[in-house]
């Protein structure tokens, strides 16, 4: 029997085309109007993202953009490319990347899948996000679907499931974090994109554990599987059990909230608090982002480190995303190849 014709999308979050105010608030415009993203009423949202979000978050956020651009463009886009051309070498299937928003768009990347292979029979859509949210992972795999329906390819669209718990990616990200364990350090700090505490009761399957139960994210829940706090609790506590490293060395939190009611604590606020606790010599890392972005470029490591040395802080050092991990590099690899051989056990069923 012959083997399928297969082809392999990294997907990611996607940035504006420049740092062009123009540009930042078409990117920005795209992004918020996502209905996973604000989940508002049609109406409302597009009156607030429109008359005040993004007239006055653009010119904010093209600044902050200028002061991460490189000369091959946005990191996240760039670091996503390099991943595609480190997998591409060792894999035998097309790989080609796509974003939720801006460029390269889903059907660019389905477009330059058929042209390599026009009688391509499935695609597996590899999201760069290890957890599940609906504002990341669930846009991106649910917008990927759409996009495949409207245009009526007859190829099958298969997902890698959410991976925040699977033991070779722990792996991946313990070895990325592992050198950074000899410095001098007080306190390791996990901090992973915040998301509204709203969005973790809508995207409970049961409806009556997230946020509802005493200690929701450690109580065994069929909720897990979509529960967003649960799965980067479990990915923290799985790479410092994987490292070794005691309970009182490290914590989580969350950053780049966007309004009143996102998951706590607060980045920005434990960087305030943790010099006057004696927490001195800090590590952050990201573990939400496979890839470098204005998060951890920009808002972690330049204005993240000024509020901890400002707070009496003495050394603040970020640990980089896996972006190109050579470890990282060889597990996507290896799932894709299990993809590849027909092994269903990574995908979402
Ligand atoms: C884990 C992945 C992400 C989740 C969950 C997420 C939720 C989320 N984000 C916003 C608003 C903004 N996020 C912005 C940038 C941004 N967000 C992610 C990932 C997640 N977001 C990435 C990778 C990036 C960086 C993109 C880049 O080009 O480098 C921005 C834009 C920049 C800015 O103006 O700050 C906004 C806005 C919301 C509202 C939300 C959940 C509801
Ligand atoms: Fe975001
Ligand atoms: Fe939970």
């Amino acid at each position: 029997m012959e083997a399928k014709k297969r082809g392999v999308i990294l997907m990611n979050l996607g940035s504006p085309d420049s740092t062009s105010v123009s540009d930042v608030k078409k990117y920005l415009k795209e992004f918020l109007m996502d209905e996973r993203v604000i989940d508002m009423p049609y109406l409302s949202r597009f009156l607030l993202i429109n008359g005040i979000i993004v007239p006055f978050r653009a010119p904010k956020s093209a600044e902050a953009y200028k002061t991460i651009w490189t000369k091959e463009g946005s990191p996240l886009i760039v670091l996503t490319h390099q991943l595609q051309q480190a997998v591409q070498q060792t894999v035998h299937v097309p790989v080609t990347i796509a974003m939720r928003y801006g460029n390269p768009t889903p059907e660019a990347a389905y477009q330059a899948l058929l042209q390599q292979s026009p009688d391509i029979e499935e695609v597996l859509l590899f999201p760069l996000y290890p957890h599940y949210a609906m504002s990341s992972y669930e846009t991106a795999v649910e917008y990927m679907k759409e996009v495949h329906r409207k245009n009526g390819y007859t190829f099958q669209l298969q997902t890698i499931q959410p991976y925040y718990n699977h033991p070779e990616y722990i792996q991946a990200l313990a070895s990325s974090i592992q050198p950074y364990l000899q410095l001098d350090y007080d306190h390791i700090l996990f901090s992973y994109h915040g998301v509204p505490e709203r969005h973790i009761r809508k995207s409970d399957t049961t409806g009556c554990h997230c946020l509802k139960v005493d200690n929701c994210c450690n109580v065994p829940s069929e909720a897990h599987k979509t529960c967003y706090r649960h799965q980067v609790f479990e990915t923290t506590r799985l790479v410092t059990k994987a490292l070794q490293i005691p309970e009182n060395k490290y914590s989580v939190a969350f950053q780049s909230r966007l309004g009143k009611g996102w998951l706590q604590p607060f980045t920005d606020k434990q960087l305030e608090v943790f010099p006057k606790r004696g927490i001195k010599k800090l590590l952050v890392l990201c573990p939400a982002f496979v890839s470098d972005c204005l998060e951890t470029l920009e808002e972690i490591a330049e204005r993240g480190k000024e509020t901890f040395l400002q707070a009496g802080g003495e050394s603040y050092t970020t640990i980089p995303c896996l972006n190109v991990h050579p470890m990282w590099v060889s597990v996507i690899s290896k799932w894709i190849n299990q993809f590849n051989q027909g092994d269903t056990e990574m995908l979402l069923h």
